[in-house]
C-alpha cells in the first residue's frame, strides 16, 4: 500500500455553547484536515486545529509544513514502513507538532487499514470502557453552575471546570459548582496556567479545609514553571496534573523527575501524533504514574484517534478529557467514535474507522 496523494482541507464546527478558558475563547472547532490516498484506494485520515495560545501552530503553519516539508516526503512511500516514516517525520522540522500529529494520525489510519483491524487492536487494546469527563467553560457563576446541572443531565459524572481567571472569583465558582453537583458529579479543575504558585497553594488549601473534593488540579501555573509545580504539589493533598508542561517524552520524564505533577495529560498535539504519545504512556507506566488522554478543541477525527491510543494503554491512562463531540452542534465526521452520554464506543472498522467527512472545504495543492 502505497501513498499517491495528500490531499488538505478545512472544517469547521459549531459549539454548543462558547469554549472558555484561561487562555482563550472560542465559538467553534475548525481544523486542517489532511487525507493520505494510497494506490490500493483507500484514504488515512488526520486533523490539526490551530492552538496557537498552546502550541504555537496555526492553521497556515500546518498548511505550510504539510505542503512543503510532509508532501514530499510522503509519496510514494510504502505505509507498511511505519515506525520509519514516523521517525522522519517527527526529524523532518522542529516545533510544529499539530502538524505531525495530523499527519501521523493519518499514517496509523492507514496502517491498521493495511491490517484490516482497528487501530486499537493493532496497538495492542481492548477497547473496553472508555468514559470521558466533560468541560464546563469558565463564566459568570450562574451560567458554570447550569451549565454543571445540565452536563449531569447529560448523564457526565466528571466535571472539568475551566478557572484561572481570577483566583478569587474562581474559588466562588467552585464552590457554588460543587454544592449544585454534590454526590451527583466529580470535579476536576484546569487553570491552564492562570494562576501563580502561592495563590494555588493557597486556594486548593482553602478548598481542602472547606470539603471541597477534587479529583485534580490541572496546570495551575505557568508552563514553564516546574519549580511552582514541585512548590505546589509539597503543599497540597490534591493531586497535580501537568498539561502544556508536557509536550514530548523528555519533558514527561523531566516533571516525573522533578516530581512536579503526579499525573500526565498527554495530547496527540502536543505530542505530534501517536508514536510520541505511546513513549510517554510507556515512561509513565515505568514510573507508575497516571495519564490522562486529552484533546485540542478539535473534530472527532483526533478525538477518535486519542480514544484508540487510550483504549491500547489502559494501565497508563487511566483518566480520559476528550469531549469535544460532546460539546459540538453536531459531528460532520461520519464513522470513528460514537459517544452514548460520557461513554465513548470504539469502531470495529479498520483503522480509525471513518468512513466519510460532511461539509469539508478542499484546500487547493
Ligand atoms: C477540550 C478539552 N476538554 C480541553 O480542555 N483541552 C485543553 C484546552 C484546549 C484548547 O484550548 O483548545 C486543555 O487545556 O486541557
Ligand atoms: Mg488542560
Amino acid at each position: 500500500m502505497k501513498i499517491v496523494d495528500v490531499k488538505l482541507g478545512m472544517l469547521k464546527v459549531p459549539l454548543i455553547t462558547p469554549f472558555k478558558t484561561a487562555l482563550r475563547t472560542v465559538e467553534c472547532v475548525e481544523d486542517v484536515v489532511v487525507i493520505l490516498e494510497t494506490d490500493t484506494g483507500q484514504l488515512g485520515y488526520g486533523n490539526a486545529p490551530a492552538t496557537a495560545a498552546i502550541t504555537g501552530d496555526t492553521h497556515g503553519s500546518v498548511v505550510e509544513a504539510i505542503r512543503t516539508i510532509f508532501t514530499p516526503l510522503l509519496l510514494g512511500r510504502e505505509v507498511q514502513h511505519l515506525n520509519r516514516i514516523c521517525g522522519e517525520v517527527q526529524a523532518a522540522l522542529v516545533n510544529n507538532y499539530s502538524a505531525k500529529a495530523a499527519i501521523e494520525i493519518a499514517l496509523y489510519d492507514l496502517f491498521a487499514q493495511l491490517h484490516r483491524a482497528p487501530l486499537y487492536r493493532i496497538l495492542g487494546g481492548d477497547g473496553n470502557g472508555l468514559t470521558t469527563d466533560i468541560t464546563i467553560s469558565v463564566d459568570y457563576i450562574d451560567k458554570m453552575v447550569a451549565d454543571a446541572k445540565r452536563a449531569v443531565e447529560r448523564g457526565f459524572e466528571i466535571l472539568k471546570l475551566k478557572v484561572g481567571k481570577d483566583i478569587g472569583l474562581d474559588m466562588e465558582r467552585i464552590k457554588a459548582v460543587y454544592a449544585a453537583v454534590e454526590g451527583q458529579a466529580r470535579l476536576r479543575l484546569d487553570a491552564n496556567q492562570g494562576w501563580n504558585p502561592k495563590q494555588a497553594v493557597l486556594a486548593i488549601k482553602n478548598l481542602e479545609e472547606a470539603g471541597v473534593v477534587l479529583e485534580l488540579v490541572e496546570q495551575p501555573v505557568s508552563a514553564r514553571d516546574l519549580d511552582g509545580m514541585r512548590y505546589i504539589a509539597e503543599r497540597v493533598q490534591t493531586p497535580l496534573m501537568a498539561d502544556e508542561s508536557i509536550f514530548g517524552p523528555i519533558d514527561a520524564f523531566e516533571v516525573i523527575r522533578q516530581r512536579a505533577a503526579e499525573i500526565i495529560n498527554i495530547k496527540l498535539m502536543k505530542t505530534g501524533g501517536i508514536s510520541n504519545a505511546i513513549k510517554i504512556a510507556d515512561i509513565a507506566s515505568v514510573y507508575n504514574v497516571e495519564c490522562m488522554m486529552g484533546c485540542m478543541l478539535e473534530t472527532s477525527i483526533g478525538v477518535s484517534a486519542a480514544a484508540h491510543v487510550a483504549a491500547a494503554k489502559p494501565c497508563a491512562v487511566t483518566k480520559l478529557d476528550l469531549d469535544v463531540p460532546s460539546l459540538c452542534q453536531y459531528d460532520p465526521v461520519v464513522g470513528g467514535v460514537t459517544y452514548k452520554d460520557a461513554d465513548i464506543i470504539l469502531s470495529e472498522t479498520p483503522g480509525l474507522g471513518i468512513e466519510r467527512i460532511e461539509g469539508l472545504r478542499p484546500l487547493d495543492n
